[in-house]
């Protein structure tokens, strides 16, 4: 690939859309939309692009070349009348001993972050669902763990009770009481409290086993998360990196041709 070619990548997550812009192997901006509609999609591939687009985009040859990975089968199959389309499974990603029903989110972040930062790495992926996923310094798939992500906990908690109100992230400024006296607090207090205790466990765990190894937080609530485990349990956020782009490193480091 010419070293300057723009292509976009895709990662369609179970929420909503996540974007980079690549100018050949370096990836120039990044941004989140909503899931689109069939005739947007069809708009995109006859060339045009959209107001929440980056700006820059109306300056490069549209439609640019797009590479997709997605964990919603029925999202990706949208995008199959995209004229210069390819979608990436995990048999471009050189991970080692993966098996065949994991998520290429977490395989390219997992690959990504180690490339870049070191194997062994353990990735958190802070999306719909919260995602430990580890390797070692073989590269090998040394496996991880799923859970309701944060803003599903209360969703869900939301939706199948009666009397428990539907909790809005946005509101949330700082760690809630723990023994909370009203409804919402305790809400709170026992999501929040119960999870960061489950994140800690799960890195101190990691550590046991590679002392050593990186530790990576990504996903749409990887700052809440960080800032709260920075109040509770320092010590572990001194050694935590953010970084909401290590799906677009796996993507660029792995083996599919445009
Ligand atoms: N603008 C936003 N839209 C949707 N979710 C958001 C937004 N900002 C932060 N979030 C948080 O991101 C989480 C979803 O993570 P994300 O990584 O975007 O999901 P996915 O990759 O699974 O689509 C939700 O729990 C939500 O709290
Ligand atoms: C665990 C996931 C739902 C996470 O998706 P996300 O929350 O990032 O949208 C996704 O990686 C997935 O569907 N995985 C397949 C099962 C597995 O990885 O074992
Ligand atoms: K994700």
């Amino acid at each position: 690939m010419n070293i300057h070619k723009p292509w976009l990548a895709l990662e369609i997550g179970n929420s909503r859309l996540h974007w980079g812009l690549f100018l050949g192997e370096t990836l120039d901006c990044t941004w989140n939309t909503d899931y689109l509609p069939d005739s947007v999609i069809q708009q995109l591939g006859n060339g045009r692009t959209l107001d929440n687009f980056p700006a820059k985009i109306f300056t490069l040859p549209c439609p640019l070349p797009l590479v997709i990975a997605s964990v919603v089968p029925s999202q990706t199959a949208l995008w199959q009348s995209y004229p210069n389309v390819k979608v990436i499974t995990l048999e471009n990603v050189p991970l080692k001993n993966t098996y065949p029903t994991l998520g290429i989110d977490r395989a390219l972040a997992l690959w990504g972050a180690g490339i870049k930062l070191g194997f062994p790495i353990l990735v958190i992926d802070a999306g719909t669902a919260l995602t430990f996923t580890g390797a070692d310094s073989q590269q090998n798939l040394v496996g991880g763990a799923i859970l309701p992500g944060l803003g599903l906990q209360f969703a869900t908690l939301g939706q199948k009770t009666s009397q428990l109100p539907q909790l809005e992230m946005q509101t949330f400024t700082s760690l809630p009481p723990r023994f909370a006296q009203n409804t919402p607090d305790a809400i709170q207090s026992g999501v929040i409290y119960t999870l960061l205790a489950g994140i800690k466990d799960f890195i101190t765990a990691w550590w046991d086993l590679y002392p050593n190894s990186k530790v990576a937080i990504k996903g749409g609530d990887r700052t809440l998360l960080f800032n709260y485990l920075q109040t509770l349990y320092p010590e572990i956020t001194a050694r935590l990196i953010v970084e909401p782009n290590l799906i677009f490193w796996g993507i660029a480091t792995s083996n599919y041709h445009l």
